[in-house]
C-alpha cells in the first residue's frame, strides 16, 4: 500500500498528474458494442449524443477468433467518429479489455493506448480479485500514458465478479486514483459463488419469502393453504456493498447487465432498484435498453420538485420544518440536495431534461 503522501504521484516519469476527485459525469447508460460486428459497429456514430458512454467491449461475448478485430475496430470508432471520447465528446468513450490472465489484454493495452488513449475515457477491469489486479494495471497505465505523451490519465473501473473480488471490494476501491468505479457482474459472480441460477442478472423465480400460514381453529398452521409469496432481489447485497465501498472512496456504483433482452418491464425494475440504492448507471446490452437506463437514472420532475421545496422551505439547512405533513430536516435535506444536484449534472448535457427541470414550479 503506498503511503498518503505518494498516492497521487505519477506511477512512471512523464505519466499524467492523477486526479483528486473522480470528476461526476453523467454515464446512466454504458452501452455495450462489439467492435468487430459490422452491423453494430456501423450504428455506433448516430448513437453519439444519445447515450452516455459508448463502451468498445473486447472481452465475453467477443468470439476468441474476433479479438483482434474487435481491437483494431475500436482504435478505427475512436480515431473516425466525431463528438466521441475524451474531455470534449459529448458521449464517453469507455473499453472493457480482456481479462488479466488472458492472452489478450496485454496487447489491448499496448495497442489502445498509443493509438487512442487522448479518447479513451476509462478503461473496465474485468474479473477483478483484489488491490493487486488495479496495482498491476495502474502501472502498466502509467508507464504506456508516459511513452504516448498523454495529459490526461485514464481512468479505470472494476467489474466485481468474483466471490474474491467482493471480498476485497473496500481495497479495490482504493487501490489507485485512477478508480472510477465498480459494475455488477451478476453471470461471472454467480458462476465464481457457484449459485444455482442460469441468468444473466435479473431475479429468480425460486428466491422468495412465502407469508406465514394461516392458523385452523385449533391452532394447526395450515402449510397447504394459499399464500403470498414475494419474490426476492438476488443481488441487493452485493449491490448495496458496492454503493458503500464506492461513496466511502469517493467513486461510483453501477448495476450490470440484464440479459432478458425482451423483458424490458423487469429490466426497468431492476436499473430502478440499483438507482435507489445509489447507484448513478447501468449497462445497456441493446439499444433499447438505453432509453430505459437514461429515464430510470435520471430524477422524475415529481422528484425534484419536491426536493427543491424541501431545500426552499429548510431556509438556511438547520432545524425541523413541516411540508405536506411530513416532518424535514437537515438529513432529509442533504437527500434532496443529492437528487438537485444530480439533475443539474444531468440537465448540463440533457436538453430535453433541462426543459422539464426548469418548467418545474414549486407552488
Ligand atoms: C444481445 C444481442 C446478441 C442481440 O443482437 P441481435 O439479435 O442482433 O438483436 P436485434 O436483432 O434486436 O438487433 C436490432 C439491431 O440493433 C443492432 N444491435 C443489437 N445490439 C446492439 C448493440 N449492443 N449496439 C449497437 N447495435 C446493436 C443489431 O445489429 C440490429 O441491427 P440491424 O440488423 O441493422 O437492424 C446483441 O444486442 C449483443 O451482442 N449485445 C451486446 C452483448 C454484450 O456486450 N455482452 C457482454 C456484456 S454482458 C457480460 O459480459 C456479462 C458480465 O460480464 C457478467 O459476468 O455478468
Ligand atoms: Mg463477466
Amino acid at each position: 500500500m503506498r503511503s498518503a503522501k505518494d498516492f497521487f504521484r505519477p506511477l512512471a516519469v512523464g505519466a499524467p498528474q492523477p486526479l483528486t476527485e473522480i470528476p461526476a459525469r453523467p454515464s446512466r447508460a454504458i452501452h455495450f458494442f462489439d467492435p468487430s460486428n459490422e452491423k453494430m459497429a456501423a450504428k455506433i456514430p448516430q448513437m453519439v449524443g444519445t447515450v452516455d458512454v459508448l463502451l468498445g467491449n473486447l472481452e465475453d461475448a467477443v468470439k476468441a477468433d474476433n479479438k483482434v478485430a474487435a481491437r483494431e475496430g475500436l482504435v478505427r470508432i475512436a480515431q473516425e467518429t466525431a463528438d466521441l471520447g475524451g474531455q470534449s465528446g459529448s458521449t464517453q468513450l469507455w473499453t472493457r479489455i480482456n481479462a488479466l490472465d488472458s492472452p489478450w489484454v496485454l496487447d489491448d493495452l499496448t495497442t489502445l493506448v498509443p493509438a487512442i488513449g487522448d479518447k479513451l475515457d476509462v478503461i473496465m477491469v474485468p474479473k477483478v480479485q483484489g488491490a493487486e489486479d488495479i496495482h498491476y494495471i495502474d502501472r502498466i497505465l502509467a508507464q504506456l500514458e508516459a511513452k504516448a505523451g498523454l495529459a490526461r490519465p485514464i481512468l479505470v473501473h472494476a467489474i466485481l465478479e468474483t466471490a474474491r473480488g467482493v471480498a476485497n471490494i473496500e481495497e479495490i476501491c482504493g487501490a489507485s486514483p485512477r478508480m472510477q468505479g465498480l459494475s455488477l457482474g451478476p453471470a461471472d459472480l454467480a458462476a465464481d459463488r457457484r449459485m444455482k441460477t442460469t441468468r444473466v442478472g435479473g431475479g429468480h423465480p425460486g428466491y422468495l419469502v412465502r407469508q406465514d400460514p394461516p392458523r385452523g381453529d385449533d391452532g394447526t398452521a395450515q402449510i397447504d393453504a394459499d399464500r403470498t409469496t414475494y419474490q426476492q432481489d438476488l443481488w441487493h447485497y452485493t449491490i448495496a456493498r458496492m454503493v458503500d465501498a464506492c461513496a466511502m472512496h469517493g467513486i461510483y456504483p453501477y448495476y450490470g447487465p440484464f440479459g432478458d433482452i425482451a423483458d424490458v418491464v423487469a429490466c426497468e425494475d431492476q436499473f430502478r432498484n440499483a438507482f435507489l440504492l445509489g447507484c448513478v448507471g447501468t449497462w445497456s446490452l441493446h439499444p433499447k435498453q438505453i432509453e430505459i437506463a437514461n429515464r430510470v437514472f435520471s430524477p422524475s420532475v415529481e422528484d425534484i420538485r419536491h426536493a427543491r421545496r424541501v431545500v426552499a422551505a429548510m431556509g438556511d439547512g438547520t432545524g425541523a420544518v413541516m411540508l405536506d405533513g411530513k416532518m424535514e430536516d437537515d438529513a432529509s435535506l442533504k437527500q434532496c440536495l443529492v437528487m438537485v444536484q444530480l439533475a443539474e449534472e444531468l440537465a448540463a448535457i440533457d436538453p430535453k431534461l433541462k426543459a422539464q427541470y426548469d418548467a418545474i414550479t414549486l407552488d
